[in-house]
Formats: C-alpha cells, structure tokens, sequence
C-alpha cells in the first residue's frame, strides 16, 4: 500500500472559456470540479491503474465534506483529519486554444493541534508498514516550514521510504535535512533548490548529485516536455518521448511521481514509466488520470548516463 500525506488538498474547479479577457466578464461554456492536491492526484492515479493507496488529508467545511465525497466517488481511499477552517477551492482557467490559467488559494490556517493531528494520523498509518509514503504540494498556512522535515523523521522512525514533491522553504528544508528515498522537482524547482540556472544535462545532474549527498537516495527531475532525469549518487538515466500536443499539464507532475512508484522494475523501467504515465496524462482535460490503456511504454526512450552537454532544451 502506498500512503499519500496531501497537507493542502483542494477542490479544482475548472472553467472552460472561449479566450480569457483579464479585466473583463467571462463566461464559462463548461465546469467541472474535481478532488485535487499533489498527494491526492497521485492516489488517484494508483487507484486507477489496481495499486492500493491511502490518502491522508486535512478537511474542513463544506468544501472539506465535498472533497471526501468527491474521494468516496472516485474510489480513492481517504483518512481525512477534520479542521475548523474551510479547504481551499483552486481555480482553473481553460480557454480554448489551451493556454491554461490556474489560481491557487493560500488555504486554511492550521492551528498546531490540527498540524499534530495530521501527524498523528501519518503515524498511525506509517506504524502499518506501508510500500511507502509520499507527501506533496504546498503547505497550508500555519503549518510550519519544517513540516515534511517531522514526516521525514516519521517515516525514518517507521522504516518506510519517503517520496516528496514540493517547492520553495519547505523543500530546501526537508532536502538539507535528508533521510528521504525520493525528491521529485521540477528543472525550475531545483534550479531554485540550487541556487543557479540549470541549462544543460549536467547542470541538472550536478544539482541533484548535492540534493543526494545531503541524503536523498534519488532525484526525479521532471523537465516538462523534454521528459524526465533520474539522478542517483552513481548513475543517471534520461527518458522522453516524440512530441505531442498536450490538453492540459496540471497534475502531469503527480502522474510521473505515480508512475514511478506504480511497480518494481529497475531504475531505467520505473522512469520509462513515469515518464509514460506523464505524457498520457498531459493528453488528458484538467486533472483527469490516465488509465492502464492510455500509458504508452513503447514512444518512450530510456537512455543510461546521457551526454552531460546536451542542453535541456535539446531533449
Ligand atoms: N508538453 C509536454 N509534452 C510532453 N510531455 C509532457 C509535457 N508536459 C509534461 N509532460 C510530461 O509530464 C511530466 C511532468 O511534467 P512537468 O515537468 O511539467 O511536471 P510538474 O512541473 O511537476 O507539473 P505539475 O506541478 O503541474 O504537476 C514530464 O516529465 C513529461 O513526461
Ligand atoms: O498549491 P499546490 O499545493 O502547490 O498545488 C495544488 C495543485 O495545483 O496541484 C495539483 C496539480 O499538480 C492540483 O490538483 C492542485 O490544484
């Protein structure tokens, strides 16, 4: 069983306009909402493709309530943690040509009780034995910018290896304070991480060797259309794909992480298949997860120790 820790989750409602005038009234021709957060994505795809997950989250008000139901509906299996502050509703922009807008709201302020109950309820699970547990997104106001650091002394305590997607303070934390199996940024994400511009292959190896050395067993380097690094301390491997024309990128990064934890193989395979589970997911509208029959193994290369000159855009 995989365990996901979503301390932000959200509704994602998106709204579909012919094209988007800032200043103006739009109006929308189609609405969908959906149950949304980084650690719940990646719940929703292993639940589509038969792994067993568990998503912990927060929830609170009305808009928590729908959240669970949304949950229940998909078939996603949820430990939500009550809060007294509503959870957050992020908005999605889709116009027609596919530029895509997102708003993404700062969330409820957690008040330490809850933050400790959202722990305790990790605990609880992590003390199960899980396969693993992944905590992504953003963190919720009042949750301190050590957080993923106390999961990560949490899963150490409970043996189980700890995967996570997150940005900014938070991520610089948990990385300088190590124990983790699995970092996964984005090029941008690390670049910030770093401190420096990341342009070729071997800048983004370089950069996720230091993450490694302060005591992540690997970096998964999602780069977008030029698809995705693998770094460990000896070795790297690059995978990608032929062009394709995406219907919507939000949630791609959740599916990679979901494909990469989705089965065993070795390190090549597992890329190659997150990398395929993120190519069939920016195919797809809003944040709807790929299905077994939509994942592509065969368009993706996987290539061991790639050229450090090639420049990222040249992927
Ligand atoms: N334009 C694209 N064309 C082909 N594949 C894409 C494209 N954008 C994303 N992907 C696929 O999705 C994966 C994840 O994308 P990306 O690097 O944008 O993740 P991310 O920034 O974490 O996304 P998010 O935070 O929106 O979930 C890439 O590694 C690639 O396989
Ligand atoms: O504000 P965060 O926590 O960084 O990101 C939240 C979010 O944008 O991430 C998911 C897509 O990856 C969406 O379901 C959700 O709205």
């Amino acid at each position: 069983m995989i365990l996901t820790l979503t301390p932000n989750p959200s509704l994602d409602r998106a709204l579909e306009v012919d094209r988007l005038e800032v200043g103006g009234v739009n109006r929308a021709e189609a609405a969908w909402v959906h149950p949304g957060g980084k650690g719940i994505n990646v719940s929703r795809v292993l639940v589509a493709h038969g792994v067993p997950t568990l998503a912990v989250l927060p929830v609170g008000g009305a808009d928590g309530a729908r959240l669970t139901e949304l949950l229940g509906e998909q078939g996603v299996p949820a430990l939500p943690v009550p809060v007294a502050e509503d959870t957050r509703t992020n908005l999605t922009l889709v116009e027609r040509g596919g530029t895509t807008t997102k708003v993404n709201a700062p969330g409820p302020a957690l008040t330490e009780d809850e933050v400790e109950a959202l722990l305790a309820a990790v605990e609880q699970q992590l003390a199960l034995q899980p396969a693993a547990l992944v905590s992504a997104g953003s963190l919720p106001l009042g949750a301190p910018e050590c957080f993923f650091v106390r999961v990560a002394g949490l899963a150490a305590r409970h043996a189980v290896p700890f995967a996570l997607d997150t940005s900014g303070l938070p991520l610089t934390r948990a990385v300088r304070s190590g124990g983790l199996a699995l970092v996964k940024p984005n090029d941008e994400e690390l670049a910030e991480l770093v401190g420096r511009e990341l342009v070729t292959v071997g800048d983004v190896v370089e950069a996720a060797r230091e993450v490694v050395a302060a005591g992540t067993r690997a970096v998964l380097v999602s780069l977008g259309a030029h698809g995705a690094l693998l770094v460990s301390a000896q070795r790297s491997w690059w995978a990608g794909g032929p062009c394709l024309v995406p219907q919507s990128t939000v949630g791609a990064g959740d599916s990679t992480l979901a494909g990469f934890l989705a089965g065993d193989g070795d390190a090549g395979e597992r890329l190659r298949r997150a990398v395929a589970f993120g190519r069939a997911a920016v195919l797809l509208p809003g944040t709807e997860v790929p299905l077994p029959d939509q994942i592509q193994l065969d368009d993706v290369r996987v290539v061991e120790d790639p050229d450090p000159r090639t420049a990222l855009k040249e992927l």
